[in-house]
């Protein structure tokens, strides 16, 4: 039988970034053949990122790239046209098109994509600003550029659907909350399922008996606290946007603050489209807060260095990140009555800012943290790195976590479920 390709497709807030994958089993992990991404969608010019085997391409300048559709396009021609990748030769080739969508609603599983679920989804778009359009104009990319191809969305809030109750529901009027299904569902849930995996493999533990509060540090930032291997809170709530601040987000902020704010809060944003309907409070608080309104720039490695270098705005940046990352530290550490296997790293922050690992650490060292700086300083690039320090009653871990990863492996175990019926 002929491998089968699965593209893993990851739209973040300002990236598209796709892994591709053969499979033979369903019960082998897929084998990853190449990783691209195109980057700086929201801050121009594109760039491009490629590894495949020995080939590595850096921060190459791309034009013409205005938006995940066209990223898609290009990644497309580009993976096609690599004579050093014979497994995709043509768009006919791609069995499984698996795509993150950061808001899935009541989904709680990966679900074939056609045309009611599409339809389902866009209208979670208005909750998902920053995320889900995108995402769904790379579907109908595919639908159109790819079409013997099986596109199937994995859901980013459905790992926390074992939130308990208490955790989940806002105490406002629940006939309203039932009605509009208010509630918080949280996110980032395909990166928390990989780390979840990782870490108890790594600690040689049951992922049943495994208990760790991971962040997920990225451009959207998040805590999970995960008892027994399940979510039982989480930072993000209704949308991405509730919890840590990100790199154009607020985090949680008193929700009177948004009318003092503007006047025109309530009145709709001009980023809204046919597809998706915002305020201009959603738009003030999702695209132009965080690190961009505190600094200027989205990149939290630079912020992270001119701190050091007596940058006050970029201190005051940093100190807020660990300010705010400690409280739920805090509160995920009484959650689990203080029986926690390891604080976990993740994220492009978490996995590569040294600085604010320390920073953290040193908080929440009154708890049993600690951490081997000099370990902490350079993790290097294992799926999972030990950086506590020897001795001290809690782990501190690093861990690379891979969205499109978690998508191909459960894909390829629920290809023959998942596979369309000629
Ligand atoms: N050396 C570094 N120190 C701290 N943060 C870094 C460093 N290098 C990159 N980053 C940050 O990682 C973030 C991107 O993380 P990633 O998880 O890839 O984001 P996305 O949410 O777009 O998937 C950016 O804010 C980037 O600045
Ligand atoms: C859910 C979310 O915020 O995702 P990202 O960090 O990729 O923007
Ligand atoms: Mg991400």
């Amino acid at each position: 039988m002929p491998n089968k390709i699965i593209l893993a497709i990851n739209a973040g807030s300002s990236s598209v970034k796709v892994s591709v994958f053969t499979y033979t089993t369903p019960t082998a992990d897929p084998q990853e053949l190449a990783v691209i991404q195109v980057a700086g969608l929201t801050a121009p010019p594109a760039t491009l990122k490629y590894d495949r085997g020995d080939q590595h391409i850096k921060n190459k300048e791309l034009s013409d790239i205005n938006g995940s559709e066209s990223a898609y396009e290009y990644i497309l021609n580009h993976l096609t046209s690599d004579d050093g990748l014979p497994e995709l030769k043509h768009a006919d080739d791609i069995e499984f098109a698996c795509h993150r969508v950061v808001h899935g609603g009541d989904y709680d599983k990966p679900t074939r994509i056609d045309r009611d679920t599409l339809h389902h989804l866009e209208e979670l778009s208005d909750l998902a600003p920053l995320h889900n359009a995108g995402a769904l104009d790379i579907v109908k990319a595919v639908h159109a550029k790819c079409p013997k191809a099986t596109n199937v969305a994995f859901f980013d809030n459905a790992f926390h659907q074992t939130l308990p109750l208490a955790a989940r529901t806002y105490a406002i009027d629940q006939k309203v909350a039932k009605r509009n299904k208010l509630r918080k569902y949280g996110f980032h849930g395909l990166s928390y399922a990989f780390i979840t995996r990782a870490v108890a493999s790594h600690l040689q533990k049951p992922v049943e008996k495994l208990n760790i509060i991971a962040l997920h540090l990225g451009s959207g930032a998040s805590a999970c606290c995960i008892q027994a291997g399940k979510s039982i809170d989480t930072t993000m709530g209704l949308t991405p946007l509730a919890g840590l601040p990100g790199a154009t987000r607020s985090g949680d902020v008193d929700p009177s603050l948004i009318f003092h704010f503007t006047h025109d809060a309530g009145k709709p944003s001009r980023s809204s489209t046919t597809d998706m309907h915002i305020t201009q409070a959603e738009d003030i608080l999702n695209k132009k807060s965080g690190w961009k309104a505190l600094t200027g720039t989205t990149d939290f490695g630079v912020i992270s260095s001119k701190a050091g270098e007596g940058n006050e705005e970029c201190q005051l940046a940093f100190d807020i990140f660990v300010d705010r990352i400690s409280d739920f530290v805090g509160a995920y550490y009484v959650k689990l009555k203080g029986e926690v296997d390891a604080l976990v790293f993740a994220g492009g922050i978490g996995e590569k800012g040294a600085a604010l690992r320390k920073a953290v650490v040193e908080k929440a060292g009154c708890l049993g943290f600690g951490l081997d700086e000099e370990v902490n300083e350079k993790p290097g690039e294992q799926l999972v790195v030990d950086v506590g320090r020897q001795g001290f009653k809690h782990g501190v871990l690093v861990c690379q976590t891979d969205e499109q990863s978690e998508m191909a492996r459960e894909c390829a175990q629920e290809a023959d479920g998942l596979r369309r019926k000629e």
